[in-house]
C-alpha cells in the first residue's frame, strides 16, 4: 500500500487538476481516500504551522505557487514525480499554477523537515563541566622504576619514550603481571594505555629471564603471541612493541608482524629468520599454522586476544578455537621433552591476557574459552568513576566531551559539512577530525562530495595500479618493519586523500575502509598519522578499535554505531591519555532521539539542534573558496536556483547542498557512487544491533529525504542502483571470491582476508527486512533493486 508521504498513486490529469482546485477552502479532484487524507493531512499541517522546524526556511520552485505552498508534502511529491515522469516519457505536464512543468522540481532541504521532540529526553548537565582526566598518567607519584619492571626498562619508557608517569591500568597490572602466573583480563578506558600494560610484564620477564640463565636470541623460540583484529591494529602494537625493544640491551629480542593482505611468501622469510614476539591477526596466523612448517609455536608462554570483542564481532570465534587447540597441541608434543625455560623465570604453562574497554556477552564467553582462574584487572578510575556493576560499565574517559545533533534527513549533509567548517574555523592549529559512516560506500561518496579533486579516485586506480605492477614480488622486509613510519624509499603517496575546500582551504581530506587494497589503507593511515596541518579521515568502523592517532581533537558519528560498544570504541580515538577531546553524534528526529536515554544511560551528552550548528558553520564562516559548480558545466545553473528569502546561513546551506546535487546529476560517475551509497546506507542501518530497533526503526526513515542528503533528486523508487563496474575498480569487489558480502564488512570494519563467519545470515535477513519495508512503502521494489 502507498503511503503518503512517500508517494500518493495520483492520475497525472487528475493530479494536475487537484493542485488547481486545491485550495484553503476544499480539496477536490483525485480519488476521495486521496482527498480525504489530503484534507487530513492539511488541517494536522495548519494546526502545527507554528511549531519551530516544521516548513522554515525559504520556499522553493515546488512551494512557490500560493496553493502549492499550502498543499502537503506527499501531495508536493506525487506531482513532482508525475512530472518528473512525464518529462522522461517526453510529454508535457500541466499545471494551472504556472509554467512549472519546464523546470525539474528541487525540494528544499528546509521544508517538510519532522520537528525534533521540544524537551530533550536527556538532559545533561556535568558533561559541560570539565571532567578530570580519567585516562592520564598519574600525577600521585606513582613512577615506573616502583613498579617491578627492570630499572633498564623503566628509564627507557621515562628517558626514550618520553613516559612520565604509569597510567592507573598500567600501576595496576603491570606489577601484578610481573610475579604472577595468571591469566588476566584487563579492562580500563580507551586511550589509557593497555598496550603497554601487557607489552610490558611480557618483554620485562623475557628480559630479566636472558639476565639469569643461557643468552637467548632470536632463534631461542617465539615466546608470545599477540593476536589483533585488524592489520591496522597489528601494525600498531608492532610499532609499540618496537620502540620498547628499541633499547640497546633488548636488541636480540625479535618481533615478528603477520597480518593478513601481506605477501605469505615474505611472511615465510621472516619466521624462518626466527623472532621471539608474533604480533598477528588470526586468519593470517591460522593459516601460517597449517601451512609453515618453520613456525615453531610450541614454547610459547603468553597469548594476548587485543580487542576482545571486536575478535569476536569480526566472527574469528572458530578460528580462535583453531589457534588454541593448535598452541595446546604443540606444547603438549613438546612437553615430553625436558623445558629448560622454568629455570629462566618464564611461566610454566601458557599464560593468556584478554583486554577490552567494554565488557559484553561476546568478551565473557571469548574469556570462557581462553582464561582459567583469571585475574580481574581494572584501573581504579573505572571504579570510583561508575560505581559497582563492572559488567555494564561503558569506558569512556571523563574528560571527553560528549554531544548530539538532531539533524533531520534533508539536513544531514549540510549539517555535516557546517560541523566540520566550524571545527576547524574555531581551532586551526594542527587538529584532526575522524568522522565515521556506516558503510564504504557512504565514505566514498562523502569523500567525492567534500573533495576538491572530482577524479580522485581515477587517481588512485593509476597509483595503485603503479603499486601493484612494483610490488609483484615480495615486500621489502624492513618496509612491513616500519609501519606508521615514513617509509626510507618513499614512493610517491598512494593514500587517499585529497584537498577539501569545502571544509576549509587548509584541511586535507582522507578516506579509509575496508575496500580500499591494503597498501591505499597503510598508506592512507600512514599519512594521516603524520599530517600536520588540519586533517579530517571519512572512515567505515573499520577505525573505529584501537587505533591511536595523534590530535584528533573532535570523532563525529554522522551514521549512528551499530551497537552500543562501537560507540565507546569511536569516541575512544579521541581524549587519549589525559588528553581532552569532543565526540559528536547525529541523531534523526523521532525515535532515534531516545538513543541517549535508552542506550547510552551511563553517558552525558549535551543536545544540539541543527540549526544552530547551521547558523555557526554557515552564517559566520566565509564561503567555500571553490564552488564545484564553477567547474562544470551547469548553464541552466540559474534559472532553476530556487528563490530564496531565508537568512545567510539558510541561503549558503542551500547552496551547498544544491552544488552537491548539480555534481550528482552532471556525473554519471558520481551519481551512480551516490545511489550505491544511498542503498548501502539503508542496508547498514538495517543491520542495528537487536536490542536497539526501537531506535533505529528502520519503518521511520524517510527514504526520500534521505536520498536527498546522498544529493539524489528522484524518488526512491526511481533510484535505479548500478552494477558496480569499471568506475570503481579502484576498491576491491563487493563480494569476495570466499562469497562474503563485502558491505556487511565494511560497516564492521573488516577485510575480506581476515573476515570471520557467520555474516551471511545476517545479512541476509537484512536485506529481508529492507525488501519488506520497501514493499510496505511502495511497490516498486524491482526498481529500488534491492537485494
Ligand atoms: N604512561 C603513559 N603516559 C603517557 N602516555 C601513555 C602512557 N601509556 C600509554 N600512553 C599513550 O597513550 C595512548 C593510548 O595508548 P593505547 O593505544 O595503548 O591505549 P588503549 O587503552 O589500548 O586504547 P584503546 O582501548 O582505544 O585500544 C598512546 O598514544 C600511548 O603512547
Amino acid at each position: 500500500m502507498a503511503e503518503p508521504d512517500l508517494l500518493v498513486n495520483f492520475d497525472l490529469a487528475l493530479t494536475s487538476n487537484a493542485f488547481a482546485a486545491s485550495s484553503i477552502n476544499g480539496i477536490r479532484g483525485g480519488r476521495w481516500k486521496d482527498r480525504f487524507r489530503a484534507k487530513k493531512r492539511l488541517q494536522n499541517k495548519r494546526g502545527r504551522s507554528d511549531m519551530p522546524g516544521l516548513q522554515r526556511g525559504p520556499r522553493t520552485l515546488e512551494s512557490q505557487p500560493r496553493n502549492l505552498a499550502e498543499g502537503d508534502a506527499s501531495t508536493l511529491q506525487s506531482r513532482r514525480g508525475a512530472v518528473g515522469r512525464a518529462q522522461k516519457n517526453g510529454k508535457e505536464s500541466h499545471s494551472a499554477s504556472g509554467p512549472i512543468h519546464e523546470l525539474p522540481v528541487i525540494s528544499s532541504i528546509f521544508s517538510s523537515n519532522p520537528i525534533p521532540s521540544a524537551k530533550p529526553e536527556h538532559v545533561d548537565s556535568k558533561n559541560l563541566e570539565s571532567s578530570t582526566p580519567t585516562n592520564a598518567p598519574l600525577k600521585d607519584g606513582s613512577a615506573f622504576s616502583t613498579m617491578g619492571l627492570a630499572p633498564a626498562l623503566a628509564s627507557h619508557l621515562v628517558n626514550s619514550m618520553k613516559l612520565k608517569a604509569p597510567t592507573s591500568i598500567q600501576q595496576i597490572a603491570v606489577s601484578q603481571l610481573i610475579s604472577s602466573d595468571s591469566d588476566a583480563f584487563i579492562q580500563a578506558e580507551t586511550g589509557s594505555g593497555k598496550t603497554l600494560t601487557y607489552l610490558l610484564p611480557i618483554v620485562h620477564r623475557i628480559y630479566t629471564a636472558a639476565l639469569n640463565g643461557d643468552k637467548l636470541h632470536r632463534d631461542s623460540g617465539c615466546f608470545a603471541i599477540i593476536l589483533a583484529p585488524t592489520r591496522e591494529l597489528g601494525r600498531q602494537i608492532h610499532t609499540v612493541l618496537m620502540q620498547l625493544l628499541s633499547h640497546p640491551s633488548l636488541h636480540w629480542l625479535v618481533p615478528i608482524l603477520i597480518l593478513g593482505g601481506e605477501k605469505k611468501k615474505s611472511e615465510k622469510a621472516r619466521i624462518r629468520k626466527g623472532g621471539n614476539i608474533l604480533v598477528a591477526t588470526p586468519g593470517r596466523l591460522a593459516d601460517h599454522l597449517i601451512n609453515t612448517t618453520s613456525l615453531d609455536v610450541s614454547f610459547v608462554k603468553w597469548l594476548v586476544l587485543d580487542e576482545g570483542d571486536r575478535l569476536m564481532d569480526l566472527g574469528f570465534e572458530e578460528t580462535l578455537h583453531q589457534i588454541l587447540s593448535a598452541l595446546d597441541e604443540r606444547a603438549q608434543a613438546k612437553s615430553d621433552k625436558p623445558s629448560s625455560t622454568s629455570k629462566l623465570g618464564l611461566p610454566e604453562r601458557r599464560v593468556t591476557f584478554l583486554c577490552s574497554a567494554t565488557m559484553k556477552a561476546s568478551v565473557q564467553k571469548l574469556g570462557d574459552m581462553s582464561l582459567k582462574d583469571a585475574l580481574y584487572l581494572k584501573s581504579n578510575q573505572t571504579s570510583e568513576a561508575n560505581g559497582e556493576d563492572l559488567s555494564k560499565i561503558f569506558q569512556a574517559p571523563a574528560q571527553l566531551k560528549q554531544a548530539y545533533i538532531i539533524a533531520p534527513a534533508k539536513l544531514r549533509l549540510v549539517s555535516l559539512a557546517s560541523v566540520l567548517r566550524r571545527a576547524f574555523v574555531r581551532k586551526k592549529e594542527h587538529m584532526k577530525v575522524i568522522v565515521f559512516f556506516s558503510c564504504a560506500d557512504s565514505v566514498d561518496f562523502h569523500y567525492k562530495a567534500f573533495s576538491s579533486n572530482a577524479n580522485i579516485q581515477i587517481e588512485e586506480e593509476k597509483k595503485e595500479a603503479v603499486v601493484s605492477a612494483e610490488s609483484d614480488g615480495d615486500t621489502d622486509e624492513s618496509e612491513q618493519e616500519l609501519p606508521l613510519e615514513k617509509k626510507k624509499n618513499e614512493r610517491p603517496s598512494i593514500a587517499a586523500r585529497s584537498r577539501a575546500p569545502l571544509i576549509n582551504e587548509n584541511v586535507e581530506l582522507f578516506k579509509l575502509h575496508g575496500s580500499l587494497t591494503q597498501h591505499i589503507r597503510t598508506a592512507t593511515l600512514n599519512e594521516f598519522f603524520h599530517q600536520k596541518e588540519g586533517a579530517v579521515l571519512f572512515c567505515t568502523d573499520v577505525a573505529s578499535r584501537g587505533l591511536d592517532l595523534p590530535n584528533v581533537d573532535l570523532v563525529v558519528q554522522y551514521d549512528p554505531p551499530y551497537s552500543k560498544e562501537d560507540y565507546i570504541h569511536r569516541i575512544g580515538r579521541t581524549a587519549r591519555a589525559g588528553r581532552d577531546g569532543r565526540a559528536l553524534l547525529f541523531l534523526q528526529p523521532g525515535c532515534e532521539e531516545g538513543y541517549p536515554s535508552r542506550v547510552l544511560k551511563e553517558h552525558n551528552l549535551s543536545r544540539r539542534l541543527a540549526d544552530e550548528v547551521l547558523k555557526k558553520g554557515f552564517g559566520n564562516a566565509p564561503l567555500p573558496a571553490v564552488s564545484r559548480s564553477k567547474s562544470i558545466d551547469l548553464t541552466w545553473k540559474k534559472d532553476f536556483m530556487p528563490k530564496t528569502s531565508g537568512e545567510r546561513w539558510e541561503q549558503e546551506a542551500i547552496e551547498f547542498h544544491l552544488d552537491i546535487e548539480r555534481h550528482v546529476l552532471a556525473s554519471t560517475e558520481f551519481s551512480d557512487l551516490a545511489k550505491r551509497a544511498f542503498q548501502s546506507h539503508i542496508r547498514a542501518y538495517a543491520t542495528h544491533v537487536a536490542e536497539e530497533r526501537e531506535v533505529f526503526d528502520i519503518k521511520q526513515l524517510h527514504l526520500g529525504h534521505i536520498a536527498k542528503s546522498f544529493g539524489l533528486r528522484d524518488r526512491p523508487g526511481d533510484i535505479k542502483v548500478p552494477a558496480r563496474g569499471k568506475t570503481d575498480s579502484w576498491s576491491k569487489p563487493t563480494t569476495s571470491s570466499k562469497g562474503v558480502n563485502k558491505r556487511k564488512l565494511d560497516r564492521v570494519g573488516a577485510d575480506d582476508e581476515e573476515q570471520g563467519q557467520g555474516d551471511e545470515e545476517e545479512l541476509r535477513k537484512a536485506a529481508q527486512m529492507m525488501r519488506k519495508k520497501m514493499r510496505e512503502h511502495m511497490d516498486v521494489v524491482s526498481e529500488f533493486n534491492i537485494g
